[in-house]
């Protein structure tokens, strides 16, 4: 239980919403860091923005059409907020005790198998047992189809005055009305906590909130939780529908469809002894789920407006097809653009609009719209034009200041939020940014980022079809500014073909475009000069440094820093890999403590005494002694049959795999947050320990596999299943072989969380790969120290594995921790060894042990495609998954 006597009441103020503590965790974390700990923005109009919050994360689930109850739950929740700014909640309330009248809202009955969508308000029963201990009841939860209680009564609660209502709300607990099998209604008090009810007193009320709940705040609550779907808002509810008022009247009647007591899996709730919660999926797996990396820019905006009919020519771009189409056409505006470049007329848009916000403000926006959805702002800031101290903000710093802006001055909350304005403050903010000498500075950088990639375009002819003279001013042309080329938005690049590209050619000429110093403010007055009348004009193929890079890294990504090289291939699309340093080795990043000295490695700890290869001595050495039967390596290189088969079993087996849970969890302590997790469980695992520098064995040595680095041919490729870049191998492997190791920056846990948080709070969207814990050992001590509490992170540094994809459960790669230079066990190698044969071209995948139900974990949840029969985030019946798991353990 939280401690903060703050924390205490928001969660009851959210309880009486019918908001779970469990809801209501995450989402409070989440604005406490946003709002730095200032409550009082929380407890503002008793915790609206908290309310709004969670019903915001709840809405932005996926949704899942065929639920009904979902509509209904978001539906009480909605309805609930609106009696919350109504009825001041006051903290000695009791939780959990308010009916919901019997009334009119029918939920449909659920007859699918299907398992629900997470929304815990009406679990709350569950909410209890919701750590991720390990439950052995949930097998039978997991195996029986789950049923929701049926919710009778809808009718919309009303307040007669708040007195009434907190009195009401002050009586003793009073019975809810759950409906038998035989249909009879029984009445039982239920606890605290049990399900979300509404608040009624009296039929007097009810009259009062026919007329009251559809109030604008609902009503305004409907249009924003609901575009676009089925009834949200039921009519006021006709007379003849109205509640039985009588005795029953403060009950909340609750059916099971099929008689039987109702059984739920709460989300945390784990199918049986699950290192990765095993668990059945609510998200719908859909094969044509929006591709991230398929985002185009779409249209040119004449920034005067006067001819905006004639100025917008769109450029076609299909977010729904998974393969881009190569450029068709040019970005062009006006009729002095029509002959430059030829524009493909399937392409043009015969709808498209273009709305522009009244020029009242230094600044103007222009927002282009097609009828099929497509949208692209323009900012103007005019009134820099001709300004001398104009210079570049970066992305950052402009969504920084908004933000703040944001909260200063709209505190998130304000009904009448109108994102126009938002966008034309944000013109403000650049302006702002843009003309503050402080920032002068990283601006130069800036754009002296960007400007050696404009040279290349102007220098590389049919790199995309730009000519000669068609290139110009990317992020800039009369004062008016693209987006695109903060290099936040590198992802968002017109599509290029690879085919047309002399590499080498671009290449060289990159190069020699950075070594002539071609960039800085020089290219910017020539960017300058650049005359295209009024009209932004984007060229079609612009190459990031960072591209430059990947180009240049083509036969090799490891830079040969490996004894392989390994190219990178991409065929599905134009996209580059992303762009890292990379390293071979783990590197500590500041504050980890990772002892590697000579010393520490005591005599008794290695082989001094050996000579040559101590697989082959006839009684293994000390550094077996980790492994239970000698060695874990074969003579040919592979990790023994039955060690392997073991750690497979151990993170794979729900019979076997254990789960130990520290006191004082480092992650957990690391979030620095007010209210403290209990720890989620560390899967124990088995260590290989590899011979070192300090024993007299050789380099060849067969207790040396990890060490010698990668010999395997790879290859890093564009998945086309939509998971982004992959690693494959080019060969066959046989089972047991070592691959890679997991190479990355060492982190501390709280670093790590500084890292993210800032990557939060400044917005960025880049992808990013995935942080690995190194909690192995976590449990098996007492508390471990914070600057020994590590992970890997190869974001910026990091070897190949930085592709490795997920696969739930039968990845055909296992994570083994390696022991190598240190004895201790709180850093060590993460090496990935060949579950089984692994054909040519197969990719290699891994399974991260992700639960995709925790948002709060250190890594962020994705939609999975991993194609896996056991992929714990697909949409399955209950027991086909228990079957396939079984099928898989016996
Ligand atoms: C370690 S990176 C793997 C390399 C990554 N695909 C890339 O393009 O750089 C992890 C990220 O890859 C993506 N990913 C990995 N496995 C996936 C899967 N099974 N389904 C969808 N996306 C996946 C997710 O975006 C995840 O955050």
């Amino acid at each position: 239980m939280p401690t903060n006597p703050r924390v205490v009441k928001a969660f009851r103020a959210m309880k009486a919403l019918g908001i779970s503590e469990k809801q209501v965790k995450p989402v409070l974390k989440k604005m406490l860091k946003l709002y730095e700990k200032n409550w009082e923005l929380i407890e503002e109009e008793n915790y609206r923005a908290l309310a709004d919050a969670i019903f915001d994360e709840e809405e932005s689930k996926v949704p899942d059409e065929n639920d009904d109850a979902t509509v209904s739950d978001s539906f009480l929740l909605m309805v609930m907020l609106c009696m919350l700014s109504c009825l001041p909640i006051s903290s000695d309330m009791p939780l959990g005790y308010f009916d919901l009248q019997e009334g009119t809202f029918e939920e449909k009955t659920r007859i699918s198998n299907e398992p629900e969508r997470p929304f815990k308000r009406l679990r709350r029963g569950q909410d209890g047992q919701g750590s991720s201990q390990p439950n052995n009841s949930d097998l039978v939860l997991a195996g029986s189809p789950s049923r929701k209680p049926k919710v009778e009564g809808k009718v919309l609660p009303g307040a007669k005055s708040q007195k009434q209502s907190l009195e009401t709300r002050n009586s003793q607990p009073r019975p809810i009305s759950l409906q038998n099998p035989a249909g009879n209604i029984s009445s039982q008090t239920v606890s605290p906590g049990c399900l979300a009810v509404q608040e009624h007193s009296s039929q007097s009320d009810l009259s009062d909130m026919d007329g009251t709940l559809l109030s604008d705040s609902l009503l305004s609550w409907k249009q924003r939780s609901y575009k676009g779907k089925e009834p949200l808002l039921p009519e006021p509810a006709p007379q003849e529908k109205r509640p039985n008022l009588k005795g029953s009247s403060q009950a909340v009647h609750f059916k099971d469809p099929v008689g039987q007591p109702s059984a739920f899996l709460s989300p945390k709730q784990k199918v049986p002894h699950s290192r990765a919660l095993i668990k059945p999926k609510d998200e719908p797996f859909t094969g044509d789920m929006p591709f991230e990396d398929a985002r185009q820019p779409i249209a040119i905006i004449r920034p005067d407006s006067a001819s905006k009919e004639q100025s917008l020519i769109q450029r076609v771009s299909s977010r729904k097809q998974h393969h881009q189409e190569p450029p068709a056409s040019q970005f062009l505006a006006g009729e002095d653009m029509e002959d430059n470049v030829p524009v493909s007329s399937s392409l043009a848009r015969d709808s498209c609009e273009l709305a522009t916000i009244p020029e009242d403000s230094p600044a103007s926006l222009e927002i282009a719209t097609s009828a099929l959805g497509e949208v692209k702002i323009s900012l103007s800031c005019n009134s820099m034009l001709g300004r001398p101290d104009f210079h570049m903000p970066s992305q950052d710093e402009l969504l920084q200041s908004m933000q703040d802006k944001c909260l200063r001055s709209y505190k998130i909350l304000d009904p009448n939020f109108s994102v126009m304005q938002m966008l034309k403050d944000m013109c403000e903010c650049f302006l702002d940014l843009a003309t503050d000498p402080s920032h002068e500075h990283e601006s130069q950088e800036r754009i002296l980022n960007v400007t050696p990639a404009l040279d290349l375009l102007k220098k590389s002819v049919g790199v995309g079809g730009i000519k000669e003279n068609n290139h110009v001013p990317a992020y800039v042309a009369r004062g008016s500014v693209d987006a695109r080329h903060f290099d936040e938005m590198a992802a968002f690049q017109i599509p290029r073909p690879l085919q047309p590209l002399n590499v080498l050619e671009v290449v060289q000429v990159s190069e020699e475009a950075i070594e002539n110093g071609c960039s800085g403010s020089g290219k910017v007055n020539e960017f300058r000069d650049a005359e295209f009348g009024s009209l932004i004009v984007v060229p079609q193929s612009q190459l990031t440094p960072d591209e430059f890079r990947s180009l240049h890294y083509r036969t090799d990504i490891t830079k040969g820093e490996e004894m392989v090289e390994i190219p990178w291939l991409n065929d599905v699309n134009s996209e580059f890999p992303p762009f890292f340093n990379y390293i071979p080795r783990n590197l500590i990043f500041q504050n980890a403590y990772v002892n590697f000295t000579l010393s520490q490695t005591r005599a008794e700890n290695c082989c001094l005494a050996c000579i040559g290869n101590c697989l082959l001595s006839s009684t293994p050495c000390v550094c077996s002694n980790d492994t239970e039967h000698g060695f874990a390596y074969t003579l040919e290189g592979f990790v023994k049959e039955d060690f392997l088969e073991d750690c497979i079993s151990l993170t794979r087996d729900p019979q076997r795999q254990c789960l130990s849970y520290c006191r004082d969890c480092p992650l957990e302590r690391s979030k620095n947050d007010e209210i403290l997790e209990p720890c989620k469980g560390h899967v124990k695992r088995k260590y290989i320990e590899e011979c070192w520098s300090k024993c007299g064995c050789h380099k060849q040595c067969g207790n040396r596999v990890v060490q010698r680095g990668i010999r395997c041919k790879l290859q890093v490729f564009f998945t086309p299943e939509g998971k982004g870049w992959g690693l494959r191998t080019l060969e066959m492997l046989p089972k047991g072989t070592f691959v890679c190791e997991y190479v990355g920056e060492i982190l501390t846990n709280k670093e790590f969380y500084e890292r993210k948080m800032q990557r939060t709070s400044s917005s960025k969207t880049e992808k990013h790969a995935y942080p690995v814990l190194l909690d192995a050992d976590w449990c098996l001590k007492g508390v471990v120290k914070d600057e020994e509490a590590l992970c890997l992170d190869s974001t910026f540094y990091g070897n190949i594995a930085r592709f490795i994809n997920h696969r739930c459960l039968d990845a055909n790669m296992i994570e083994i921790p390696v022991k190598i230079e240190t004895p201790d066990h709180h850093y060590y190698h993460l090496a990935f060894f060949t579950t089984r044969e692994v054909n040519a071209l197969e990719e290699l995948t891994w399974d991260y042990g992700i639960d995709f139900d925790d948002t709060d974990q250190p890594v962020e949840v994705f939609p999975c495609r991993c194609g896996s029969k056991f992929c714990r985030n697909m949409k399955r019946s209950n027991s086909k998954f228990i079957l396939n798991l079984y099928e898989a353990w016996g």
